[in-house]
């Protein structure tokens, strides 16, 4: 790993004879990968930083996460942040150069078959991934309001790989599309029609891709097929959601219209009476000022000073009173989501903890838990300390429902999604 300021980025060293083997079938011209490993760069855009993953995928690898991966499937990784701010890059594109110069060394002249991006939202039209061009960026670009700290990132990094790579196919893979299954008794806000009509206002849910790994994952863990899962999943990063899983699909999801709505976040509000927006406008703030505060300005942020939950539970723990208040927050809520979900769903087989927070966290999943017991959770405290990357389950034996942590891997399932639209465009060619 080096790093420059806000860089990191990896380079995972191989067997020359694997990577000479995944040459073969690498060129610019699509055709060449059907029935070979496809190499995928995945690309996460935040508003300010950019991650990305180079990956093979194999040409067996349905997309199914109940075994792991090659050890060796990434052959490199890394993060630019600050981008637009001092000391990062100037914008998303000169991030991309960064990223490219970081390549230059791994690809040694390969080039990678397909681009896989994270796109948040999705809106109506995006039910699955999409091989994109102008017309599918343009439509992207057209959700921007709906999931302003994403989206438009999500557009440049399109547009920038289109302009470098016009010859590589790149694929869309949407947050909201793993949610399109939930009934409209939950998508729909109890609003006149034109809400939904004139302005596309529902619940649409974001993490899918995320919540849908995981689901899969955890069914494979409990030696389920994907379809007989019954849970409650929760994605515990930067942005916070649940999701309730039926019978293997998303009903129900705490984030709606945008990414705001739900659960307390890193700097994001979650749930809050409507009626606080429409008091703050008529104290004369503006709409940008009300969404830079619910979005960038609220959430651990606000109620412990910072965004970081490793920083929120130190301060806790030496006694800060503002931060043992957040923790009680957004465990509280949570909980209070999981009860619902546990109803929606029909009773759950498990509740599962993953992303930053869910994976790392063991004093918060300890809080979560113990606002559990009305549904005879019972944690065990030495199997939640135990850190690992693999799925486990950290109740006791006698816990009527388990509580699991099962590892997330966003840029797994992207690259697979990518690989899967390449090969399926090639083979109706
Ligand atoms: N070892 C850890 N212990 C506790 N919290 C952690 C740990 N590692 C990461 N986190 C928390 O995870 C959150 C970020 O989650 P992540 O899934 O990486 O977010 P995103 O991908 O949305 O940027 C932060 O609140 C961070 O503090
Ligand atoms: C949709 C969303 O909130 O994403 P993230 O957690 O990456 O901010
Ligand atoms: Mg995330």
């Amino acid at each position: 790993m080096h790093g420059r300021g806000h860089r990191q980025h990896r380079r995972h060293h191989r067997d020359p004879s694997a990577a000479e083997c995944a040459a073969e079938p690498s060129s610019a011209e699509p055709g060449a990968v059907l029935g070979g490993p496809v190499l995928v760069l995945v690309i996460n855009s935040g508003s300010s930083s950019l991650k990305y993953q180079l990956r093979e995928v194999a040409d067996d690898a349905a997309p199914s996460p109940s075994e792991a991966p090659p050890a060796d499937a990434v052959l490199a990784e890394g993060l630019v942040e600050r981008i637009g701010f001092e000391g990062g890059p100037a914008d998303h594109a000169a991030a991309l150069t960064e990223v490219d110069e970081a390549l230059a060394d791994v690809l040694g002249g390969r080039q990678v078959d397909a681009v896989g991006h994270r796109v948040v939202h999705g809106g109506e039209r995006f039910a699955e991934p999409v091989l994109a061009n102008n017309e599918i960026i343009r439509a992207i670009e057209r959700l921007n309001p709906l999931a302003p700290l994403h989206n438009p990132a999500n557009v440049l990094g399109l547009r920038a790989i289109a302009e470098k790579w016009p010859d590589i196919p790149q694929v869309a893979v949407f947050d909201t599309a793993y949610h399109r299954t939930i009934p409209e008794h939950a998508w729909r806000y109890a609003v006149p029609d034109w809400f939904y009509t004139h302005h596309g206002i529902r619940r649409y849910g974001f993490h899918g891709t995320s919540h849908e790994y995981v689901a899969r994952r955890t069914a494979a863990f409990l030696d389920l097929a994907p379809e007989e899962f019954d849970g409650v999943v929760l994605h515990l990063g930067n942005g916070v959601s649940a999701t309730a899983v039926q019978g293997g699909k998303s009903v129900d999801t705490s984030m709606g219209f945008t990414p705001l709505e739900g659960l307390v976040m890193g700097t994001r509000s979650g749930d809050l009476d409507p009626s606080i927006l429409v008091f703050l406008a008529r104290q004369g703030h503006s709409a940008d000022e009300i969404d830079a505060i619910l979005n960038r300005e609220s959430g651990l942020k606000a109620l412990a000073g910072s965004n970081d939950m490793r920083t929120v539970v130190e301060a806790a723990e030496g006694g800060d009173r503002r931060a043992e208040v957040a923790l009680d927050v957004a465990s509280y809520r949570l909980a209070k989501y999981i009860g619902a979900y546990h109803v929606v769903v029909g009773g759950a087989k498990a509740i599962v903890f993953t992303a930053g927070i869910g994976e790392n966290s063991a004093p918060f999943r300890a809080r979560v838990a113990a606002r559990l017991g009305a549904l005879g959770v019972v944690l065990d405290d030495d199997l939640n300390a135990v850190r690992s990357k693999e799925p486990r389950v950290i109740s006791a034996p006698e816990s009527v429902v388990p509580l699991l942590v099962v590892p997330t891997d966003e840029e797994r399932a992207i690259a697979e999604a990518t690989a899967a639209v390449v090969r399926s465009h090639q083979r109706s060619r």
